[in-house]
This record gives structure tokens, C-alpha cells and sequence, in this order.
């Protein structure tokens, strides 16, 4: 029987859901502080990403002159795990998923990246994705490699037992795989850490207790400070250093922000704390604007109160699937892939585009957008400033000493402002837009790691 994304029924039928019927459970987040389960409604179909980064990977490898054995090598990837996780559900039934874990390169250091719980996570996004951290652990030069997980479920239509068990099971068998020198594994759409707390755990029950094998997780089981800030606060610094280029700042800029989960909810407060004006959000449950600036502490509240953004009295409901193309200066995806493509391209209104989320924008869309003078801060950098600190989260743990919030935040800003420098600095070199600037800047610490390493034959 085919799992699907609540688990392919292996036993008895279960009971009907009891759950309210005009929500579809199908995809949901975490407003802050919020533990499992938290159900929202349905998101739109994330556009495959399985051949944008190959292709972004392959200009840059031609504008570093790679030779084409190096250039195949960077491009396979490590190893490809791919497990079966029945668990028992609640109604005694049993229900079975697919889990998958791509581990793309380790010539930098331990690979590493997120796990997402989503109902479309199949082998070649996962895959995609896992190369994507490869080049951003290298963009921000930290010494790690890249890797990405997931299990193909809907989170929101599980209990919280039941995500425990299937995140214990899916730690079960793939926990001989990871490890803190092996594969860090991290937070990412659908997961927070909690998640990471059971993985924790479990890989603790066959290692000894080992909290540097996963990141992103409680503060009380070794988390850093500043951890859950840190791809909002990253995307802050770096959207501060390109406005800086263009002799702007937050303070005169309007944004637009798609996605007020971990990424987006932490980017529009520290905007909006920065004195930028955020005039419109989404999420899965609608999108809100208001022309004068929303009011983010309220919106934070109303979002953890109602499961998302939907009713907010602070401004007017729009639709969300025009959000991109409103009137702003700097649009900020933070939600799925694909987002940005050929069908919207033309319409968006936006100078600056900050890419939080990752692979927002395809191929087509970019062409497009640089012809029309939009300017794209990259993900592999404008959203490095989540793993940066889980790199802290590592370092303070293998030290056996915590850092007080004011050193993560502070460290995470060198870190974003370097990585600037650096990207710019490759940009002059190949003349070539940010995006090419970030991914040769990527591929040529990792080619020559790989080199020196006598991996390339
Ligand atoms: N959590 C992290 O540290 C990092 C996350 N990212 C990327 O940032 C993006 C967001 O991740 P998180 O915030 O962690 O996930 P999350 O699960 O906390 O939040 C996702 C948000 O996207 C919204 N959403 C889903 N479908 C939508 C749609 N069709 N339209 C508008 N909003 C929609 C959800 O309602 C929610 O607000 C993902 O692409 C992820 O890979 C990148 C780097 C690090
Ligand atoms: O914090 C991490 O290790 C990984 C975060 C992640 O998955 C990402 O940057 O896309």
C-alpha cells in the first residue's frame, strides 16, 4: 500500500478524523513558544527545485573554469538514505511513512542541514536541497558540509504523540548515519525543537548522551541563545548591508513578507524593530496589509491565538496569491520554493527581493527579474544566518560552554557581513550578479577542499 502524507493505513480503518472540517491539516507552523501539534490548512504546491541548483551549480563551475571529473564529484552526492517508519498511530492503527536523508558533501566538514516534515517531500527536492547547504555552509564559510532531510507527512494531521514516535522511529534508523562529526541534523519547515529534543534523545539512547548531534534544539538540553532568531536576525544583517550598498536603509524601505513562520515572524519583528515599515504578510491562512506599517507584536499574538494570520483587525485581508506583485521596496519569500517564477515575474514590483526561504525564485524568474533591474540577494547567503548559529550551537556544545545571546548575535553579524564582502568580492571577480557571486564563492571553497583533499579523480 502507497504511504501517503498521513501514513498509509496498514491496519484496521481508522475512526473518522474528529478534527474541524474546514481546515485542511495539511500543512502547518509553530507560532513561537508552541509545541506539537499545531494544525493549519493546506499550502500551495512548492514548484520542483530538483534541476535549479544543478543548473546554478554548473554556471558557476564554468565561470570557475572546474574540470568536469571535479565538476561531477561536487555534484553527486554522498550518500542517499531513503527509510520506512510505520508507527503506531493513536486509533491503534498502524501507519507508515517514507523518510529520506541526503548527505551531499563532507570535503568542508560534517554535513549538515535541516529535516522538514512536509506533505511534499520527495527523494529529488531533499536531494536538491542537500546540495543547496553544501554551497551555503561554504558561503558562510563555516566548517561543515551540507545534507537535508524529511518524511513525507502532513504534520498538522498527526498528534503530538504520534510526530514523537514517527521522529523516534525515523532516529532509529538512520541514527548509525549521523553524528556529531558525521551529519548535524537541524530545524526546517514543519520541525522545531521539539523535534530536534526526540532526536536528541533517541540518538542518545544508542550513543551516550551526545547534544551536539543535532541543533536548533531546546535551550534547557543544550540550545544556543539566539538560535530561533537567527534566519530572521541573518536576513536583517544582510538585507542592512545590500541597502547599505544602494545608500539605503530599513528605516525608508516597505516590506512585503511571505511566510510568518520561524523565518518570516522573526524577520517582520526585527524589521520592524529596525524601523522598517512591513506592509504586508501571508501565510498558509491568508495575507493581511496595511499601507502605514502592521503592527508585528500584535500580529505575533493574534497568529499564536487563531493558528495564523487569517482575521488580523490590523489591516485588510487580501488575496495571498497577490501578495508578491503589491506595491513594495523589498519583497522577502520565507515560506516555499518556486514561489517566484515566469508566471509572476513580470508583475512583481519590487527593487530588492531577500531571498529568507529557500530556492524562491527559478531560473526564469531570474532572468527575467535582472532584466527588469530587480536586484536578488541569494538564499545560500541571505538566509546562512539559521545555520551560522547553529554552527555556534555545535561549537558551544563540543565546549561545554554557553554563550551569553549578545556573543551569538554579534558573532552572527560578522559572520553575515564577511559573507557579504565575500560574495561581492566574486561578483567583481566573474562579473556576475549576486546569485552567481554566492554560488562561486560556494563551489570554489568546496572544489578546492575536495582538491586538497585528493578527492577529485
Ligand atoms: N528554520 C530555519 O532556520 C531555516 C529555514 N529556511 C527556509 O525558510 C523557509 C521557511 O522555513 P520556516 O520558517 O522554518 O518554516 P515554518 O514551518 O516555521 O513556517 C513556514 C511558514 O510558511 C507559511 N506558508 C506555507 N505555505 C504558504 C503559502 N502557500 N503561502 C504563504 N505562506 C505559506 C506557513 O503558514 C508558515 O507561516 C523554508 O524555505 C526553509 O527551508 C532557511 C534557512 C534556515
Ligand atoms: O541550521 C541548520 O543546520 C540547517 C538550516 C537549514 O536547513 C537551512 O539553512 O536551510
Amino acid at each position: 500500500m502507497e504511504a501517503d502524507s498521513t501514513g498509509s493505513a496498514v491496519g484496521p480503518p481508522a475512526a473518522e478524523d474528529s478534527s474541524s472540517p474546514d481546515v485542511d491539516e495539511d500543512a502547518f507552523a509553530f507560532p513561537r513558544g508552541l509545541l506539537y501539534p499545531f494544525p493549519f490548512p493546506e499550502a500551495l504546491s512548492s514548484p520542483s527545485c530538483e534541476t535549479l541548483v544543478p543548473r546554478n551549480f554548473k554556471q558557476a563551475a564554468k565561470l570557475l573554469g572546474l574540470d568536469s571529473k571535479l565538476e561531477k564529484s561536487l555534484l553527486i552526492p554522498f550518500r542517499e538514505i531513503k527509510v520506512e517508519c510505520t508507527i503506531p498511530k493513536d486509533d491503534g492503527t498502524l501507519a507508515s511513512f517514507v523518510g529520506f536523508r541526503v548527505q551531499h558533501d563532507n570535503a568542508r566538514g560534517p554535513m549538515k542541514g535541516g529535516i522538514r516534515y512536509h506533505h511534499e517531500v520527495d527523494p529529488d527536492e531533499v536531494n536538491a536541497l542537500a546540495q543547496l547547504m553544501t554551497w551555503k555552509t561554504a558561503v558562510a564559510n563555516i566548517p561543515y558540509g551540507g545534507a537535508k532531510g524529511g518524511i513525507g507527512c502532513s504534520p498538522g494531521k498527526l498528534s503530538c504523540s504520534e510526530l514523537e514516535r514517527l521522529t523516534r522511529v525515523f532516529t532509529q534508523k538512520i541514527h548509525d548515519l549521523i553524528g556529531i562529526h558525521t551529519d548535524v541534523p537541524a530545524p526546517d519547515m514543519g520541525t522545531n525543537s521539539q523535534t530536534m529534543a526526540w532526536i536528541l534523545d533517541e540518538y542518545s539512547k544508542f550513543h551516550g548522551h551526545s547534544p551536539a548531534v543535532v541543533t536548533g534544539k531546546p535551550i534547557d538540553l543544550g540550545g544556543s541563545l539566539g538560535r530561533e532568531a537567527a534566519t530572521g536576525r541573518g536576513v536583517l544583517f544582510a538585507t542592512e548591508a545590500l541597502l547599505a550598498e544602494y545608500g539605503k536603509s530599513i528605516k525608508d524601505q516597505r516590506f512585503i513578507i511571505q511566510g510568518f513562520g520561524n523565518v518570516g515572524s522573526w524577520a517582520a519583528q526585527l524589521i520592524s524593530e529596525a524601523g522598517g515599515k512591513v506592509i504586508a504578510i501571508s501565510d498558509v491562512t491568508g495575507a493581511i496589509k496595511n499601507t502605514n506599517g502592521l503592527d508585528i507584536e500584535k500580529l505575533l499574538k493574534h497568529s499564536a491565538e487563531n493558528r495564523g494570520i487569517k482575521g488580523f483587525s490590523g489591516g485588510e485581508s487580501i488575496d495571498a496569491s497577490s501578495l508578491l506583485t503589491e506595491d513594495c521596496d523589498v519583497l522577502i519569500p520565507a515560506a516555499l520554493g518556486g514561489v517566484i517564477n515566469r508566471e509572476n515575474a513580470n508583475d512583481l514590483r519590487a527593487k530588492f527581493i531577500i531571498e529568507a526561504a529557500n530556492h524562491p525564485t527559478d531560473p526564469e524568474a531570474d532572468e527575467i527579474l535582472s532584466k527588469k533591474g530587480v536586484v536578488i540577494l541569494p538564499d545560500i547567503y541571505a538566509n546562512s544566518g539559521g545555520v551560522t548559529v547553529s554552527y555556534f550551537e555545535w561549537v558551544q556544545n563540543i565546549q561545554g560552554f554557553m554563550w551569553d545571546e549578545e556573543k551569538v548575535n554579534a558573532e552572527l553579524k560578522t559572520y553575515m557581513t564577511r559573507g557579504f564582502k565575500d560574495m561581492k568580492e566574486m561578483c567583481k571577480m566573474h562579473n556576475c550578479d549576486l546569485r552567481m557571486g554566492a554560488f562561486t564563492l560556494g563551489v570554489n571553497r568546496v572544489a578546492r577542499a575536495t582538491v586538497l583533499r585528493g578527492w577529485e579523480a
